[in-house]
């Protein structure tokens, strides 16, 4: 019986986790601890995304611009240092930033998205090339796959689509009869258009791209490995009380990386869903450390599970006295926000008044703004539009949150000192939402995780 036919796991590392040849070599004995692994799935080094970005914009100028290059460069070699001297590796990865060099001086005189997304691949090819070298190193026969001959996009560059059933189709003829016999590394994050022309899926996007691997290969378990040791009842960074989380539903990790909690792109869980593929999510520094699993059924199912922030909101406030015994006010309001690609978050609605915040979640790997001055005009046709921003929302995870009696009372109690500028409750059963001031958000969520678990156990 082949191996892929009894178990099939895809591990995913993301940029903390081959940031540096020390990290790489973590991940290289947790892919060879199992045999289950077949296919590995690479973000760029950290950091080396963000410098692609920075390049990619503007005002960047020349002695900047080769700044950056440096950079980029000066990472990649450092994980080649640790390595056997190999020519063919190094003509490689030079032929790779030389590229990124031209690309990137193309930019200054077209700026086109489609070269935007070629640069910004650059740092997943180089990362995956690398850490198939490290599992060599360690006496591993692998190969490195192009995950564009797999991830198929729409051409929507800096925010590409997936298309599910061409990359079923691709993945079953392309890379699952070789998983028997050879392991695989693979980039997170990019994908190509029906030409072949390279796409990116947004910022954060390789958990995505292992996600879509995993459900299109049929994969058993899908891991994500980090740096913290899984999901925390709220970002170890804010509160060091925050607490892993042994079990999870997929209902309320996707609410969490929804709101922000940046260990999972949100769009992740829905094709573990789809395949009821279990997901693990743990510490490459620290594998032996519990972690957490994702699952459909979990044993405990609390009130309160995590809280979750996502800063950088906006707000937009619509005023028309149309409003008022009207119809159809809110249809074309949605409908302008739609053509310009842009899905709402929070609502909230008065006599006259629409409140409403943007879901930033499909938003442009080139780090665009989401709000354009042709929205604001087409708005401006029907209503008078009011834009707040340095605004956060601080999202309250957990189980039946709008049959509990009592947990409006002790999230605003908690947050009595705190300014509330909108709150949403009522429409998930794991989610109650809170917009408040950026600056306030940090002691938010602090003075949240706090009264709602501290304490508890
Ligand atoms: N609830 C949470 N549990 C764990 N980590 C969280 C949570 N919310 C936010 N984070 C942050 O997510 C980070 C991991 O995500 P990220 O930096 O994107 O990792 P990677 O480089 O592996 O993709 C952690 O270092 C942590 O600060
Ligand atoms: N490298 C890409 C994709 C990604 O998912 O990275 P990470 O796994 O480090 O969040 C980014 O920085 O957006």
């Amino acid at each position: 019986m082949s191996i892929i036919s009894k178990k099939l796991v895809i591990a995913k590392f993301g940029g903390t986790s081959v940031a540096d040849y020390p990290s790489m070599l973590n991940c290289a004995r947790i892919v060879l601890s199992n045999p289950f692994t077949r296919l590995v799935v690479v973000s760029a080094s950290s950091g080396v995304t963000n410098l692609l970005v920075e390049l990619t914009q503007a005002h960047v100028n020349d002695e900047r611009r080769v700044q950056l290059l440096k950079n980029i460069a000066q990472i990649q070699y450092s994980i080649i240092d640790n390595l056997p001297q190999s020519q063919h590796l190094l003509a490689l990865i030079d032929s790779l930033l030389n590229h990124m060099s031209v690309l990137s001086e193309s930019l200054i005189l077209n700026r086109s998205k489609e070269v935007m997304d070629e640069l910004l691949s650059i740092g997943e090819q180089c990362s995956s090339i690398l850490f198939n070298e490290v599992l060599k190193q360690q006496g591993e026969y692998s190969q490195v796959f192009d995950a564009r001959k797999v991830m198929r996009t729409n051409d929507q560059f800096g925010a590409a689509e997936p298309d599910i059933n061409d990359i079923f189709r691709l993945c079953q003829s392309e890379l699952l009869p070789s998983l028997n016999n050879t392991r695989f590394v693979t980039q997170g994050f990019i994908g190509a258009n029906e030409q072949g022309r390279t796409t990116t899926l947004g910022r954060g996007g390789s958990d995505y791209s292992a996600a879509l691997l995993a459900e299109a290969l049929n994969a058993t378990t899908l891991e994500i490995w980090t740096d913290v040791a899984g999901i925390y009842t709220t970002d170890p960074r804010l509160a060091a009380n925050a607490k892993p989380i042994k079990e999870i539903s997929f209902s309320e990790a996707a609410e969490m990386a929804t709101f922000g909690a940046k260990i999972l792109h949100p769009a992740t869980i829905l094709p573990a869903v789809r395949k009821n593929i279990e997901v693990f999510v743990g510490s490459s520094k620290q594998p032996e450390s519990s972690g957490t699993w994702i699952r459909t059924q979990v044993n405990n199912a609390p009130v309160y599970r995590a809280v979750a922030v996502r800063r950088d909101q906006t707000l937009l406030n619509l005023h028309s006295l149309k409003m008022l015994h009207a119809q159809g006010f809110l249809a074309e309001t949605f409908a302008s926000l739609a053509r310009h690609k842009i899905s709402v978050d929070l609502i909230t609605t008065s006599e006259v008044n629409v409140a409403l915040t943007l879901d930033k979640t499909g938003s442009d790997s080139s780090g665009q703004q989401l709000l354009n001055d042709a929205l604001i005009q087409e708005l401006e046709h029907h209503c008078n539009v009011k834009i707040e921003d340095s605004l956060a929302l601080v999202a309250i995870i957990g189980n039946n949150i709008p049959n509990t009696t009592g947990v409006c009372q002790q999230v605003f109690d908690s947050l009595s000192e705190f300014n509330i500028r909108m709150s949403s409750q009522g429409a998930s059963q794991h989610n109650m939402c809170i917009l408040v001031a950026e600056k306030d958000a940090a002691a938010v969520v602090q003075t949240l995780h706090r009264d709602l678990f501290e304490g508890l156990s």
